[in-house]
């Protein structure tokens, strides 16, 4: 989809336990996952406890204790991370529990420069401890998710001015925390992150608090030193495709949890009810689904939340809960400035997007022929690629001298086919002429497209 590869960790960078991907297009950033070696199935609690203990080994540690010590030995891997101190003859191990975590061992002699200090290194070696835990928990996660959902999001990341405040709100309303908030550091600066679950869901927030990093993308990626270029050797090949940013990030769950969910949003992030459509708007007949669209105060993050409501037909939205294994996100919406161009070239890159019926367009064009609305795109270019367009009309204030047409605001949009072999997760192309809002026209256009889908695949079944 003409992304670009800004960032990379994984076997290049030092990592064993995970490997990831962060793709850029316009302000779009994607980080693509995956687990490098199988997680063990007996994994340890959270890491919390274990750095904790860490934490008292280094108070209970007395003055007299540390001056008597003669010789530190740091080692990793084996059996177990530890700390080897040695007091006289006598060897004090301290494990914290980790099986097979690497099959390298590293020794003192590697570690010479930096045990010195032995205050120092004990942080240091708390926070290698951490990192490395927190790979192999990030590994488990992600594995799990897998196993449970296929591909997909996994993660829905948040730039927000104060992480400490935003991780406060969101524990006291109820979310789990998956990581609390750190400081992470590397040469480029600083952030401050942590990581949050949507109650009874694993739908996480992990929140970015940019201090002064003025790198790529976070501390600890680096470049990958071969993927990149072939990655640029393909793309220099095909034209760009532009995009701008992610417009909105739709969530899916089961019965009557729109209102709990949105409510959620409301406590964790301050997000306000932006629009909302319910049966009555979306409906075909057959199948139907409510949706309640949260926003922030500054309209850069929407997310739309749906149920399935009752019709003859199984809703979309129950075929993606069961497809999926629980909730999650439906499609991410990316924005363009040109979507006929951006909707070529994707099908170019072999990206197939859904189909709309001949019945749809013939409608369109009587009703822009009959509010004398006139749009900048050739109505055929829309018909031949499938797009759907809302119109405002009562934002119809510039006429157009050379057509006899008035003007107005409107959104196209379009779906890809699911973009994974479940039929769950997908993507939306967006252009917006001057309309900020969601259209219940495209919206009940939409929900047909994917209905038409499901049809085909079978999934359109007599409701229980
Ligand atoms: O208006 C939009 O952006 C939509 O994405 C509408 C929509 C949302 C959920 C569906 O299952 C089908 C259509
Ligand atoms: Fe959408």
């Amino acid at each position: 989809m003409g992304f670009k590869e800004i960032a990379y960790k994984g076997l290049e960078t030092r990592l064993t336990k995970l490997a990831s991907h962060v793709l850029k297009n316009g302000n779009v950033l994607i980080e693509v996952t995956n687990t490098l070696t199988k997680v063990e199935e007996n994994y340890p609690n959270y890491p919390n406890n274990q750095i904790i203990n860490y934490q008292t080994i280094k108070e209970s540690m007395n003055e007299e204790i540390l001056n008597k010590l003669q010789k530190i030995v740091f080692e990793i891997g084996g059996k177990y991370i530890g700390i080897m101190m040695g007091h006289n003859t006598e060897l004090v191990n301290y494990e914290i529990g980790i099986n097979n975590f690497t099959s390298s061992v590293t020794r003192l002699a590697e570690y010479k420069e930096i045990i010195r200090d032995y205050q120092t290194n004990l942080t240091k070696i708390t926070d290698l401890t951490e990192k490395l835990l927190y790979d192999i928990f990030d590994g488990y996660a992600i594995q799990e998710f897998l196993l449970t959902h296929g591909e997909g999001v996994y993660d829905i990341m948040l730039t927000v001015e104060d992480a400490d405040c935003i991780f406060k709100r969101a524990t006291r309303a109820g979310a789990k925390i998956v990581k609390p908030p750190k400081v992470y550091s590397d040469r480029q600066g600083s952030v401050k992150m942590a990581t949050i679950q949507i109650p009874q869901t694993d739908i996480q927030h992990t929140l970015v608090e940019n201090i002064d990093y003025n790198g790529e993308y976070l501390p600890g990626y680096g470049r990958s030193l071969t993927k990149d270029v072939i990655f640029d050797k393909a793309l220099t090949k095909l034209p760009p495709i532009n995009l701008v940013k992610i417009d909105h990030c739709v969530e899916n769950y089961t019965w009557n949890q729109m209102m709990a969910k949105a409510e959620f949003y409301a406590q964790i992030l301050g997000l306000h009810k932006y629009w909302s459509v319910d049966e009555q708007d979306v409906s075909t007949g057959e199948t139907a689904l409510r949706s309640i669209v949260m926003a922030s105060s500054n309209g850069q993050v929407k997310i739309p939340i749906n149920e399935p409501a009752k019709g003859k037909k199984k809703s979309q939205i129950e075929e993606f809960y069961d497809f999926n294994g629980g909730p999650g996100v439906q499609h991410l919406a990316l924005r363009t400035y040109d979507i006929l161009e951006c909707v070529r070239l994707m099908q170019k890159r072999g990206i197939e997007f859904n189909t709309t019926s001949q019945r749809y367009y013939t409608n369109l064009k009587s009703r822009l022929q009959k509010d004398r609305i006139e749009l900048f795109e050739e109505i055929k270019d829309i018909e031949n690629y499938g797009i759907l367009v809302d119109y405002d009309p009562s934002t119809k204030y510039i006429f157009d001298e050379e057509h006899g047409r008035y003007r107005c605001n409107y959104i196209l949009q379009i779906f890809t086919k699911p973009n994974h072999d479940r039929p769950t997760l997908f993507i939306e192309i967006i252009q917006r002429h001057h309309h900020n809002g969601f259209g219940k026209g495209t919206f009940k256009g939409l929900f047909e497209t994917i209905e038409e889908q499901q049809r085909l695949r079978g999934t359109l079944t007599e409701s229980d």
